[in-house]
């Protein structure tokens, strides 16, 4: 059956190849329900050297995507939005689409770096500035149900086509590809921790006296195990345990970046936008009881507060913006995750006039909620204050059709995996009446999601 399979989606391959009268072809059809982290593990299995994960909070839109055909990627520091957005436009021109019935359309999917102007470390090194890619295959599960979509060059495929087939062949055949399990932790090393609590020392003197109001400070953790990472296993445990989550992934050259973040940076369907403020946080209590203290205690807790209302003012006016009517609570409620509840508001703006989602991502990265108040101020003191690259960490990571729909999350309760080392990152919003100690344990709290889908426990 899966033989038969195959080679009936290798005919059509190669058929629509002759036929197109563009440099690539776009081919989709419906498929029979396959498990996504599955599918990316075959991956490897299929010499794919490039793949992708994505899930919505909701589970409702999941993309996985391997190998790639084409690459959008720059070192430009101020036009990087535009200019993947020009390219991918280009591109899709010289892009024959056979939709064969389905509602399929071809995307692409990717990152950015947190802040261009910081100077690169090696750690790094495999992620540029901006780098969106159109996969080869693309798994996407939508509406209940599952699509293939093979994107490849319309001459001189027969590489890929065989490819496919053994992905197809392994995707279906009865005995499914054994996982492998997580390697035992070695060491775990906080980078720069006195450093960092310099850092938000300083920075509260600054906010004390007036410089700025709010201003995010991260840092690392770095982790070695006894063997290498399978990031499908970190993406099938954050699956489990962080349901209300965008579980994303972004793997090349060996090394991938992986997390299970809440936070929608924007969504847009049509011209609807959509976007949540997350700020402000507690631990999840040991029993209901002190759980729901806890979460009272956030609800009312003023320093939190007006570390929340930041967000809320800077998404407001940047929704306000491009939208024509904002629907936005006037107070926060509780969001309540695995380890962490946090103060959420959510945003909708109808009748948006803006041309695509990455238009608006430009606009509102970064969010105070990982920059801070004012935003320029901020992001120059985290460049000049903070001791780490985050690279890719706190920045958008996401995807985007032809027509400009799409969705962005922010890319925190992330972490890097380079084959046997792994970091992690969390970061706290600084306010003038922070306490270093406080922000020290509540990244403490937000480096737990990345470490128990590395199958670490750490109680101390
Ligand atoms: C910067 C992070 O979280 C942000 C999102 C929610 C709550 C936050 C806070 O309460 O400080 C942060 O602004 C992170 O998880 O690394
Ligand atoms: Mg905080």
């Amino acid at each position: 059956m899966a033989i038969l399979y195959q080679h009936k989606i290798q005919e059509q391959l190669r058929f629509i190849g002759k036929k197109a009268n563009r440099p690539f072809i776009s081919w989709s059809e419906e498929i029979d329900h396959v498990d996504p982290v599955y599918f990316f593990s075959l991956g490897q299995a299929c010499s794919f050297r490039q793949r992708f994960y994505w899930s919505d909070r909701t589970n409702e839109t999941v993309y996985v995507g391997l190998g790639c055909t084409y690459i959008i990627e720059t070192e430009e520091k101020e036009q990087r939005f535009r200019t993947v957005e020009t390219e991918w436009k280009r591109w899709m021109e010289q892009t024959a689409s056979y939709s064969n019935g389905t509602d399929a359309v071809p995307i692409i999917f990717g990152g950015f770096s947190f802040d261009p102007f910081k100077p690169r470390t090696e750690k790094w090194r495999a992620f540029p500035h901006a780098k969106m890619i159109v996969p080869t295959v693309l798994l996407s599960l939508k509406n209940g149900k599952a699509t293939l979509t093979v994107t490849m060059r319309s001459e001189q495929n027969e590489e890929i086509i065989k490819k496919i087939g053994m992905l197809i062949r392994l995707l279906y055949q009865e005995q499914k590809q054994q996982t492998s399990s997580l390697p035992p932790l070695i060491t775990y090393k906080e980078v720069q921790k006195e450093e960092w609590f310099d850092a938000v020392k300083k920075t509260i003197e600054n906010i004390r006296k007036g410089k700025f109001d709010k201003v995010v400070l991260a840092r690392e953790a770095r982790l070695s195990f006894a063997d290498a990472i399978d990031p499908s296993v970190v993406l099938q445990q954050l699956r489990e345990q962080q349901p209300f989550s965008y579980i994303f992934a972004f793997e090349q050259e060996g090394q991938c970046f992986i997390g299970a973040s809440p936070e929608q940076l924007v969504k847009k369907e049509k011209d609807t936008c959509y976007s949540i403020c997350l700020a402000g946080s507690i631990r999840r209590g040991k029993t209901l009881q002190e759980d729901e203290q806890l979460g009272k205690w956030l609800m009312n807790d003023e320093k939190n507060l007006r570390e929340h209302q930041f967000v809320v003012q800077m998404i407001k006016e940047a929704i306000e913006a491009v939208c024509k009517r904002v629907q936005i609570p006037s107070s926060p409620q509780l969001l309540k995750l695995q380890h962490i509840q946090h103060l959420y508001t959510p945003v909708i703006g109808e009748k948006c006039r803006a041309a695509s989602v990455l238009s608006i991502v430009e606009q509102m990265h970064p969010t105070p909620a990982l920059g801070g108040t004012p935003r320029e101020k901020a992001i120059k003191e985290i460049r000049e204050a903070e001791p780490l690259d985050r690279g890719w960490y706190a920045a958008p990571i996401g995807w985007m059709d032809a027509e400009g729909n799409g969705e962005f999350a922010v890319a925190i309760r992330s972490g890097l995996l380079q084959g046997k080392e792994a970091s992690i990152f969390a970061g706290c919003g600084v306010v003038g009446d922070s306490d270093p100690m406080s922000e020290y344990e509540e990244t403490k709290v937000k480096f737990t999601p990345m470490l128990s889908a590395l199958g670490v426990e750490r109680d101390e």
